[in-house]
């Protein structure tokens, strides 16, 4: 009786709901019209896998390697690849050959090289280097920021002030990124007040866009929107990214609650390569393909050819000697499904 009651409720409502009853073959889900959401039509991947997927590698890996793998994603249709870092080689030592992995790979048009840039200096090798934008980092928590960068918080928001300023004079659009926006390896849980504080700061700054990072995967969908809708209340949505990492294996399930709040900027990591390596315990990010899968499924736009982004997850695991962490790449290339 219920269940018939709940029905009526919903068709009241003029929702069709029988479908979903058949599909399932009962009425299990109390499905009410406010978890109705509306998602973007359009999501912008931005492919963090050659400088947040492989910085934490510990071999490193040829820069021809480097090269071919940033050639092979400029063909699957993705607009944006953050190619290297201009970090200090002494804390990351992969990205030693940033400027000559940006000077040897073939361009293609309409699509951004980007690279991290944590001060002045990185910003000065990066224009030499050609790179298309640049992205400046910052934390929500005091420990991890001293351990990433040396310095803290409101010291490295300063660096990225000067970054900026340097920036606006030669036309570089800057990115900016917020670390531990849910968890910090050595602080616990953070506030999304302080969250929100750190990403305004950046968006007043000047950033056209701030990504919010995840970095040790621990967020859930519940504690995403939490932060998030904090954010929101000082960081309009559009200017917004989310960046998760997936220890936790919760990152597709925090892009969709992501996706349900207005954001439509996902960053990822092909065969979800990844980490930072003062992030004690983070796995890697979320794999490009099975965002894109999800997507896919959703009928959102990426404008990203699955096969191709597929096979420069393959060729980029075989180069390092390691499986790819990809689901849909798994399933699809060993199950033919
Ligand atoms: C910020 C510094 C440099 C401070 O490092 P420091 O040791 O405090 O700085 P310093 O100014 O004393 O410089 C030390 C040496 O580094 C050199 N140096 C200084 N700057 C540069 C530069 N730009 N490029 C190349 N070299 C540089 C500098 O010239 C000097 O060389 P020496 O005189 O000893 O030979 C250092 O801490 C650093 O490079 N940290 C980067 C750490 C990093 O890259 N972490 C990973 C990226 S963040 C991340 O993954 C999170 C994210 C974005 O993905 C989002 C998420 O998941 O949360």
């Amino acid at each position: 009786m219920a269940l018939r009651s709940t029905l009526k409720n919903l068709r009241l409502k003029n929702l069709n709901f029988d479908r979903y009853a058949n599909v399932l073959g009962y009425f299990k889900y109390a499905v009410t019209s406010s978890s109705v959401v509306s998602l973007p039509p359009f999501v912008k991947i931005v492919e963090v896998g050659p400088r947040d997927g492989l910085q934490n590698e510990k071999e490193i890996v040829p820069t021809a390697v480097k090269i071919e793998f940033i050639n092979k994603l400029s063909e699957t249709g993705v607009k944006f690849i953050e190619a290297t870092s201009f970090v200090s080689a002494k804390w990351i030592p992969q990205m030693f050959d940033n400027a000559q992995v940006l000077q040897g790979i073939t361009r293609k048009q309409g699509i951004t090289y980007a690279a991290l840039t944590p001060n002045i200096k990185g910003l000065e090798n990066a224009m030499k280097a050609r790179a298309d934008e640049v992205a400046i980092f910052s934390a929500a928590s005091e420990t991890f920021s001293r351990k990433n960068v040396n310095c803290s918080v409101l010291e490295s928001l300063k660096r990225c002030e000067d970054v900026m300023e340097m920036a606006k004079i030669n036309n570089i659009p800057v990115r900016g990124y917020v670390s531990c926006v849910i968890g910090c390896p050595y602080e616990g849980l953070i506030k999304p007040q302080k969250v929100a504080e750190v990403a305004k700061i950046l968006c007043d700054m000047g950033c056209y866009e701030i990504s919010l990072g995840d970095t040790i995967g621990v967020g859930t969908p519940g504690t995403m929107r939490s932060m998030l809708m904090e954010v929101i209340k000082v960081v309009p949505v559009d200017k917004l990214a989310v960046h998760c990492h997936d220890t936790y294996g919760q990152a597709l399930a925090n892009i969709y609650a992501s996706l349900a709040l207005g954001v439509s900027v996902v960053d990822s990591s092909v065969a979800g390569l990844g980490g930072c390596p003062y992030a004690k315990g983070a796995s890697g990010n979320v794999a490009s393909e099975d965002v894109v899968y999800l997507l896919n499924g959703l009928n959102i736009q990426t404008g990203i050819d699955l096969n191709m982004l597929i096979d420069a997850g393959m060729y980029i695991s075989a180069a390092i000697n390691r499986p790819t962490h990809s689901r849909v790449a798994r399933a699809l290339r060993h199950c033919h499904l």
